[in-house]
């Protein structure tokens, strides 16, 4: 029976060809990455970091309790901040995620590249996009409109990190829950990603001279 079952996944449910490639990197210098961390200006510790996240999650629990949310975090950056907010939100809701990248594990962005659309019908419901940080916000403002276009009641937003500058996609757009504000820098660390490494960086560091 389960290899009868196992038989019917890989064959009905696994895409046939290996799927495209983000990034590969097997010819990365591992020595410039450690460098980048050993050189890097800390921000913030990782105790800054957990207490900001506590405070959102109260913030949300405030705002979004009796709702009956769904919670998408958007893949690769809002691994960490979506895992560790989800335990601190002691309500019902739906979690789940979507996959959308415009860096492509760079330092700049392109356009917007979805790669895996919001699998949780949200139609009629309220949605919470979780992600790590708000940069120039052509990620987090596409997202918005899809999920408005796509029947959510409300779309609200949570970032870990809000860069501060004045090159915003739109000029009003801020998230409605914001962990930290961080200067006009590379940032890594919580999620955030130098070239695809140090997302698992314990606290929020700025790379020197970027
Ligand atoms: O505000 P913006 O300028 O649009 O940038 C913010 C987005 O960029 C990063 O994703 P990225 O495209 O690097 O993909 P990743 O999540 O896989 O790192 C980050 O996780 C946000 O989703
Ligand atoms: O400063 C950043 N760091 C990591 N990922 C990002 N995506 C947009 N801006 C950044």
């Amino acid at each position: 029976m389960f290899m009868l079952l196992q038989s019917y996944l890989f064959n009905n449910q696994l895409p046939s060809e290996k799927p495209p490639l983000i990034n590969s990197t097997p010819n990365t210098d591992l020595e410039h990455i450690k460098k980048i961390y050993s050189e890097a200006d800390q921000l913030f510790s990782e105790t800054d970091v957990e207490a900001s996240i506590e405070q959102m999650a109260k913030e949300i629990t405030e705002s979004l309790a009796e709702r009956n949310p769904v919670i998408f975090t958007v893949m690769n950056g809002g691994l960490v901040i979506g895992g560790k907010l989800l335990t601190k939100l002691n309500f019902p809701l739906e979690a789940s995620y979507m996959h959308a990248t415009r860096y492509r594990n760079g330092t700049s962005g392109h356009e917007l590249e979805w790669k895996v659309a919001p699998m949780i019908d949200f139609n009629g419901r309220p949605v919470l996009i979780v992600d790590d940080i708000l940069d120039e916000g052509h990620t987090l403002a596409e997202i918005i409109d899809y999920c408005r276009k796509n029947g959510a009641t409300e779309v609200h937003s949570a970032v870990l990190v809000n860069k501060l500058h004045s090159r915003k996609a739109r000029q009003d757009l801020k998230a409605d829950f914001v962990g930290l504000e961080v200067e006009d820098r590379y940032i890594f660390g919580f999620g955030m990603d130098y070239h695809g490494y140090w997302r698992n960086a314990p606290g929020i560091f700025a790379v020197k001279g970027m």
